[in-house]
């Protein structure tokens, strides 16, 4: 039997591949990934154990499939990683793919649930575009390893009809799929449990508030232990802004923007077809848009370079605010725990500051030693309330996509 787990994590410019050996709890044995696959320079970062390395390329890697081939190929190679030299090491592989339509769990892909998966692309095509390709592309190449699909949208399967609900014309809505899915679950299954490890809670008895903040961002709000409520809706444009998206605007506002919001995108292909507008709010917007960069932690900063900077800091901020209040509100109260996840939620002391003090009213204080110091890069969960106060504790959890696969993979298979 082979002895190792590849999860796979493909957005739309980067690549992420980690192997596990395939036991309960999967032990990572390397990591690689390509970033900059649609805008160059294309870098790569690769570790495995304790040596880390990282290269820009002078390969043209266009595509998540390149970059793909790219990785396994510089792993399989890669003399002292004995346990991954061939396609018989690999036991199965496991597929972040965003948008999972109606489906509450994970599948085994085969040609059913492949030809289910390509007509839900169509909803989705930004987002499920990448993960689709490199699934073609191990069926096709690596036949004999079982591809498993893990989707964003399955955590929030229990959210109630009134909330996945939206209302417009039920025929049309349920003839298209028209209603909130919410994404980010892989993320929040892991942070569900890592939290509730940590404060010694059954799951089905713990309640939180989790920011997933990246340059996709939302919030969820667990209640017993499921997602009652997300930020994020159809897709992953709703909600929170981030990087290069807009979040919530009114809907109106495309057909304002430009006259040409329902033509398709120039950047559409063959294979993918985007309109103008979806272009515009998830690919042009966001803080890129008011700042000119995608790097939060160039806005989250005590002396922001320029007045767009700081604005969109105090953006941010409000949008994730008008979550908190509204989530805490449909908790009752009753919240364990506010917790900060995702790159910029483990990473910016400055942003967890200015929301806690911000959630003051709710009996939320941080130390602020702990915040400024953040996790250590083996801690999954960090405490950095102060005391023992009369609000939720103020958590952050180093969330970790690709081996909340592989343990979902191997507890159901080993
Ligand atoms: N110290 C920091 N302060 C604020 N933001 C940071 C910091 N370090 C990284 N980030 C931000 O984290 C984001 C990436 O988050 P991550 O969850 O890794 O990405 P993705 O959404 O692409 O999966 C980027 O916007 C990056 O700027
Ligand atoms: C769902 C989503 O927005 O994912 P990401 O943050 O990885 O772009
Ligand atoms: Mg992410």
């Amino acid at each position: 039997m082979a002895k190792t787990v590849l999860s796979v994590n493909a957005g739309s410019s980067s690549v992420k591949i980690t192997f596990y050996a395939f036991k309960n709890p999967p032990r990572a044995i390397a990591d690689a990934q390509i970033s900059g696959i649609t805008a160059p320079p294309t870098a790569l970062k690769y570790q495995r154990g304790s040596v880390k390395h990282k290269e820009k390329l002078q390969e043209k890697l266009s595509t998540p499939q390149d970059a793909f081939k790219y990785l396994l190929k510089r792993c399989f190679s890669d003399p002292e990683l004995s346990e991954v030299a061939s396609e018989g090491d690999l036991a199965y592989i496991c597929h972040r793919v965003v948008h999972g339509g109606d489906y509450p769990d994970s599948v085994e892909i085969n040609d059913e649930t492949m030809s289910h998966l390509e007509k839900l692309e169509e909803l989705a095509p930004l987002h499920n575009f990448s993960a689709l390709e490199i699934v073609r592309l191990c069926r096709k190449e690596l036949p004999s390893i079982p591809s498993i699909t893990f989707f964003d949208s399955a955590f929030h399967h229990t959210l109630p009809d009134h909330v996945r609900t939206y209302p417009i014309d039920q025929q049309v809505a349920k003839a298209n799929g028209l209603r909130k899915y919410g994404f980010h679950g892989i993320s929040y299954s892991f942070i569900l449990r890592s939290v509730a490890e940590f404060l010694q809670k059954p799951q089905e008895k713990t309640n939180l508030i989790v920011m997933h903040l990246g340059s996709g961002a939302s919030i969820c709000a667990i209640k017993e232990g499921k997602s009652i409520d997300t930020s994020m809706g159809l897709t992953p444009l709703a909600g929170l802004p981030g990087a290069t998206r807009s979040g919530s605007v009114d809907p109106s506002l495309v057909f304002h923007y430009t006259n040409e919001a329902g033509n398709l995108s120039p950047a559409s292909t063959k294979e993918m077809h985007i309109s103008t507008a979806e272009e515009i709010l998830n690919k042009k917007s966001g803080w890129k848009a008011l700042t000119g960069t995608t790097d939060f932690s160039e806005i989250a900063v005590e002396n922001p370079p320029s007045e767009a900077h700081k604005l969109a800091f105090q953006i941010v901020v409000d949008r994730i605010l008008g979550f908190i209040g509204n989530y805490y509100v449909k908790l009752g109260g009753e919240v364990d725990a506010l917790v900060f996840a995702g790159g910029i939620g483990e990473k910016s002391a400055m942003l967890r500051r200015t929301l806690s003090e911000k959630c003051k009213c709710l009996g939320v204080a941080i130390d602020s030693q702990a915040n400024d110091k953040g996790p250590e890069d083996d801690e999954t969960v960090k405490d950095i309330s102060k005391g023992a106060g009369k609000g939720p504790r103020t958590l952050i959890c180093q969330t970790n996509e690709q081996f909340e696969m592989a343990y979902h993979c191997n507890r159901a298979r080993s």
